[in-house]
């Protein structure tokens, strides 16, 4: 029996949990929201579906899952110009989080912006250990990264590490031809913006994250043991600690089994070392 937990289940934690429940990768879930007629609305749509799956609202039993996604506060609009510019609006919700994970003994996934913050924020606050907090958003990232190469006839595995937001690094060095600095920065700026193009013309960004989300659930709930893009809790990887950040895993039901470091280029390796830069010092700013 696998127990999903969703704190937050608006457009991202709601369209997850009738994933995870549609597609057979949960079979109990426990949500929870402090928008009581969203919940409430919720659940009886799920129960609409007339799939066989016990739905719990009482937020004691999120301490019991196996897996637990945080997907509550605010998402960006328009008027919000980075991801990072969340965090202190999302900050009463991740120390909210932090409190009913108290004693939590199963795999923590991230979602609420600024992501790389807040999962080593809960990381810190919660004591849970690093490799049990993981954040999600690099492969969604490397999924668009992927379409931006498919665009331009460019082959390869595309793979996006570094933050969640303006400081991502998309890796090129690991593509089947080279990429100039030119097309990169091209390339980069495009991924940049691209969420803020779904933001604009729907309010949302919802069926890519979902779905990545219930994949990256699977792969914890069912333990594959399978490769992906997550931020992780770093001490001393990529010469980085203080902060979490997208690379390279495998993810299993104990969470994140091992960090690949791959050989980053030049370019690459800057733009990591900015990106740790610029979110260990938010993390410190808010973890005291
Ligand atoms: N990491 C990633 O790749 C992605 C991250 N996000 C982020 O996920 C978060 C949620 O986005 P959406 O679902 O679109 O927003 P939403 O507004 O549809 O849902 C957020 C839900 O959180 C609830 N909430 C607020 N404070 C709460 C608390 N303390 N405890 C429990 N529930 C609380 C709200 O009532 C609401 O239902 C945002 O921060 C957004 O930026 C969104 C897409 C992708
Ligand atoms: O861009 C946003 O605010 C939402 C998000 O994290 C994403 O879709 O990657």
């Amino acid at each position: 029996m696998a127990r999903l937990a969703v704190i937050g289940v608006g457009r991202i934690g709601g369209e997850v949990a009738y994933l995870a429940a549609s597609l057979g990768i949960a079979d109990e879930l426990v949500l929870f929201d402090t928008a009581p007629d969203l919940l409430k609305a919720q659940v009886l749509d799920l129960k609409h579906t007339g799939l066989d799956i016990a739905i719990s609202t009482d937020k004691h039993e999120i301490r019991d899952a196996d897996l637990c996604i945080f997907s509550a506060g605010m998402p960006r609009d328009p008027s919000v110009k980075t991801r990072a510019d969340l965090l202190l609006a999302n900050l009463p919700a991740t120390r909210s989080c932090a409190g009913m994970l108290k004693g939590f003994e199963g795999i923590l996934v991230t979602v609420t912006n600024p992501m790389d913050i807040n999962n080593y924020t809960l990381c810190r606050s919660t004591g849970i250990p690093r490799e049990r907090c993981i954040g999600f958003g690099g492969q969604l990232d490397s999924s668009r990264f992927d379409l931006a190469l498919r665009q331009r006839n460019i082959p390869g595995q595309p793979s996006v590490m570094g933050e969640h937001g303006e400081h991502q690094v998309p890796v090129f060095s690991r593509l089947d031809v080279p990429v100039e600095t030119q097309t990169r920065e091209e390339i980069l700026r495009e991924l940049q913006g691209s969420s803020m193009d779904v933001i604009k013309g729907k309010g949302g960004t919802v069926f890519g994250p979902a779905l990545h989300l219930a994949r990256l659930a699977r792969m914890i709930l069912k333990d594959t043991g399978e490769a992906a893009i997550c931020s992780a809790v770093l001490d001393g990887e990529y010469g980085l600690e203080g902060c979490s950040l997208g690379v390279p895993v495998r993810v299993c039901k104990e969470g994140i089994r091992e960090i690949a470091e791959w050989d980053l280029d030049a370019w690459e390796f800057d733009k990591m070392a900015d990106a740790g830069q610029f979110v260990a010092s938010l993390c410190t700013q808010v973890v005291t």
